[in-house]
């Protein structure tokens, strides 16, 4: 396995006649992390996935790992392991279709029990893959992935409709991939279905990037404020400022970076600011990507309470709004200590039906 091997997309737009799927797409999947890729249905996460495995052509720019697009490498299933869909035919056992294709591939056959076991199947190996759950084959599309033990795993919606013992099981599994070195990247249309399995975030809207950096960046941000608004912004600008107070300029007024909206009412008070808004911003992480997604800039009218009160203040003198303040890059969530794939407990929505012989 070669490690190190970023994803880099570039500029990437693709077209289908007149919808734009992708458009002006640039961010870098980095080596040693799992990277949640998010948007909601239709934000054009398949279609980038699509384009950077060679199976679309980009309209313009490029995606490449390591700067080699997929259809110029050398041997790619032992560059890149790709689950785009878990459908297999339904009458063939998993243990027969990772034959097949390790054959095909030039993987020595070895590698099939092996990836079996890494990822629970082995005692369902020999059942026709028409019998498996959801979460069977979630898995089965995993153990292709495996095969020729790469250092790139993308991986489309890898997680949905896992039950939590699953969802627990593929948490270790790609946090182990990414502590080995392996570059991840799992797309989901759901922040709160990966939250617990990713470390970077890439978020994409209507084929646009919406954000991108680490997950606990992004919790930062989403942590509890205060929405302050005056019939004069500069004047309340000034008072925040003198109390000490960080703050955005938003469309419904300054949001402060302090969860106690009574503090930030004192302060408009000491600078005799007249108040015409103030409310507790409840803040939350999928409020906040889905404020992200859905274009709102920043997500000020999901989370003001309903028992928001306003302060009435006086006038004070003039000044204009200070810079932002911008959160600290904080260190990344602590990898798990092993670098061994995690052992897979059997499947728990296993069905009971007896093992049926493989047929092919
Ligand atoms: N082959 C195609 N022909 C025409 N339009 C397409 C094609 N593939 C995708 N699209 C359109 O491109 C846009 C992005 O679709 P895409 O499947 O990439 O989004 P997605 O984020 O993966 O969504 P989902 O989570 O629903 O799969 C959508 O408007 C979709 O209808």
């Amino acid at each position: 396995m070669n490690s190190g091997i970023p994803i880099e997309i570039t500029g990437l737009s693709k077209h289908f006649g007149s919808v734009t799927a992708v458009e002006d797409l640039s961010f870098t999947v980095q080596p040693g992390r799992v990277t949640g890729f998010l948007g909601p249905n239709g934000a054009g996460k398949t279609t980038t996935l699509r384009v950077l495995l060679g199976l679309v052509k980009a309209s313009s720019g490029t995606a490449t790992f390591g700067g080699t697009p997929y259809h110029a490498l050398k041997r790619p299933l032992e560059t890149v392991g790709a689950a785009l869909d878990a459908s297999f035919h339904p009458g063939r056992t998993a243990r027969n279709h990772l034959k097949v294709t390790a054959t095909a591939a030039g993987i020595p056959s070895s590698r099939v029990p092996v990836v079996l076991e890494q990822v629970g199947l082995s005692e369902f190996a020999d059942r026709r893959v028409g019998g498996y759950s959801l979460g069977m084959r979630q898995r089965l599309a995993l153990a292709f992935t495996l095969l020729g033990d790469p250092a790139v795993f993308v991986l489309d919606e890898p997680i949905n409709g896992l039950d939590p013992e699953g969802i627990k099981w593929i948490r270790l599994f790609l946090q182990r991939l990414a502590q080995d070195g392996r570059t991840v990247l799992v797309s989901s249309h759901l922040l709160s279905e990966v939250q617990q399995s990713v470390d970077d975030v890439v978020i994409i809207t209507r084929g646009r990037l919406a954000k991108t950096g680490t997950l606990s960046s992004l919790e930062l941000e989403s942590a509890p404020r205060t929405i302050a608004d005056s019939p004069d912004r500069a004047k309340l600008a000034v008072a925040l400022s003198q109390a000490g107070l960080e703050y955005t300029e938003g469309r419904n007024g300054f949001i402060v970076a302090e969860p106690d909206p009574g503090l930030v009412g004192h302060a408009a008070f000491v600078g005799g600011v007249e108040l015409k808004a103030l409310h507790r911003l409840k803040s939350g992480l999928e409020e906040s990507f889905l404020a992200l997604v859905n274009g709102e800039g920043e997500p000020i009218e999901l989370h003001e309470t309903a028992d928001a009160a306003a302060e009435p203040g006086a006038t004070a003198g003039a000044g204009s709004p200070a810079e932002p303040a911008s959160a600290a890059e904080p260190e990344s969530s602590a990898p798990v200590d092993s670098t061994d794939i995690p052992d897979a407990p059997p499947p728990p929505d296993a069905p009971d039906a007896p093992a049926d012989e493989a047929k092919g």
